[in-house]
């Protein structure tokens, strides 16, 4: 076997063990002080363990090494690249006041991220608004905080999506505070980094779980509420870029994501009927704690990530609100069925087989175009 240990290899298989055995520590030891201690020596040792996993992947420029080996810089946001100066984000609220007055709105996973952004612009336009999730706590601050900003009612109701009972719960007491939503929006989702040999069972499950029965048991138990009320309502589901293609290393969130959009585009063709519009949005890397926590965390892979985006940023939740509100609102009445991706571009510049020539220089460009040239006749 060739066992290949060069020095910086063999300083981050050190460092992991040595955060294991630290970690360890911090287990059997009951003493307060101590513990404390430990718990510090752990973070500052992941940090470095994080650090020196994100060198080898991406090596750093010699300026850079300094900072590298501060903890405080291991988790540093990857810079925008210089060409994102043409595409400021524009988090400003798009649809015109009013544009949700008198309309109620259901958002799962309206507590964090995302959810929390589109609830709180629904809100803003005069929606009355339900948000849903497992942690009541972190509802309910979300709740009390756009409320009190937007002077319209945002209600948090305790749910995991991948009960149906819960579920039917959830809707029973969303019919009492608002009656049934006239905009649902299903965002809730459940993800991880991980090689697909090291999946268990129960991981794989989980992840379809919450993302995939859990939108369904949502969308259908409301589907069959408006029906049995003769009441019209947009629905929309948050998927991602990867739906389409498929992706390593998160298989069952793509496999998931992949079966709610043929969920929504199948009951878009069905339901259209009873006045149910379905649309799906895929977004592109944003930067959310529950996201980047659970895909990036050490923080080795945004710089790449950004590389190959054509904007050269990441988007904004504010980014995702607007064009949600749109596909949402009474000026998207003719919009059923629809699959619109917001990626900066990022899903054509890793599907064209020729975009990485990008890194080729003007100097080479014309060297290569000599070539082409002499083959005139051949
Ligand atoms: C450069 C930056 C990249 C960022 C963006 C990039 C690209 C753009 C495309 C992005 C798409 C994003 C999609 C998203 O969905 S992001 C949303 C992320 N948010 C969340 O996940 C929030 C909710 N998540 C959770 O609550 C947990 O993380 C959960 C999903 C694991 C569920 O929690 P819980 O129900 O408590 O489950 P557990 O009991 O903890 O675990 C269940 C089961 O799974 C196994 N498991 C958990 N973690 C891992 C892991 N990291 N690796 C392997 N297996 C794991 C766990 O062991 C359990 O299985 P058992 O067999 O042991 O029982
Ligand atoms: N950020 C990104 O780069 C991208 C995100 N997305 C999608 O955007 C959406 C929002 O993600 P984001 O805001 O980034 O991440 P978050 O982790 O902040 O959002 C996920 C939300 O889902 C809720 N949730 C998780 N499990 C359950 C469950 N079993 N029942 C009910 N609610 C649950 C969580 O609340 P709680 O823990 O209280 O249950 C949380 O509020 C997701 O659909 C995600 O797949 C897509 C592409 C890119």
């Amino acid at each position: 076997m060739n066992f290949d240990l060069s020095h910086e290899k063999l300083f981050t298989y050190l460092l992991i063990l040595c955060s294991i055995i630290i970690s360890f520590g911090g287990v059997v030891r009951t003493h307060k002080t101590t513990y404390r201690a430990c718990a510090v020596g752990r973070l500052n040792m992941a940090a470095a363990a994080a650090v020196v996993f994100r060198r080898n992947l991406f090596p750093l420029k010699l300026g850079q090494k300094a900072c590298a080996l501060h903890s405080s810089c291991a988790l540093r946001d990857a810079d925008p690249l210089p060409q994102a100066s043409f595409f400021p984000p524009n988090d400003a609220t798009m649809l015109p006041p009013g544009s949700f007055s008198d309309k109620v709105a259901f958002v799962t996973g309206g507590g964090t991220g995302l959810g929390r952004a589109m609830t709180q612009g629904l809100s803003q336009l005069g929606a009355t608004c339900v948000i849903a999730s497992r942690k009541l706590e972190v509802l309910q601050k979300t709740a009390e905080e756009i409320t009190a900003q937007t002077g319209n009612k945002v209600f948090p109701v305790a749910c995991d999506v991948r009960d149906p009972a819960a579920v039917a719960q959830c809707l029973d007491q969303m019919e009492k505070l608002t009656g049934l939503p006239d905009v649902v929006i299903n965002n809730a989702a459940g993800n991880f980094v991980s090689p697909s040999e090291k999946l268990s069972p129960n991981g794989w499950k989980t992840i379809v779980d919450i993302v995939l029965n859990g939108t369904a048991f949502v969308t259908l138990e409301l589907g069959k509420r408006l029906i049995r009320q003769d009441k019209g309502a947009s629905f929309l589901a948050i998927t991602t870029i990867y739906a389409e293609s498929g992706s390593g290393f998160v298989v069952p969130s793509a496999s998931a994501k992949a079966g709610v959009e043929a969920l929504y585009k199948s009951l878009a063709a069905e339901w259209g009927r009873y006045g149910l519009r379905f649309n799906i949005i895929q977004p592109g890397p944003i930067r959310t704690k529950g996201a980047f926590s659970r895909l990036d965390p050490t923080g080795a892979f945004e710089k790449s990530m950004i590389g190959r985006i054509p904007v050269g940023r990441l988007g904004t939740p504010n980014e995702i609100k607007n064009l949600a509100l749109y596909m949402s609102s009474h000026y998207a009445t003719w919009m059923s069925g629809a699959v619109v991706r917001l990626d900066g571009g990022e899903y054509v510049s890793m599907a064209g087989e020729f975009n990485d020539l990008r890194k080729v220089s003007k100097q080479q460009w014309d060297l290569i175009e000599a070539m082409i040239r002499q083959t005139k006749g051949s």
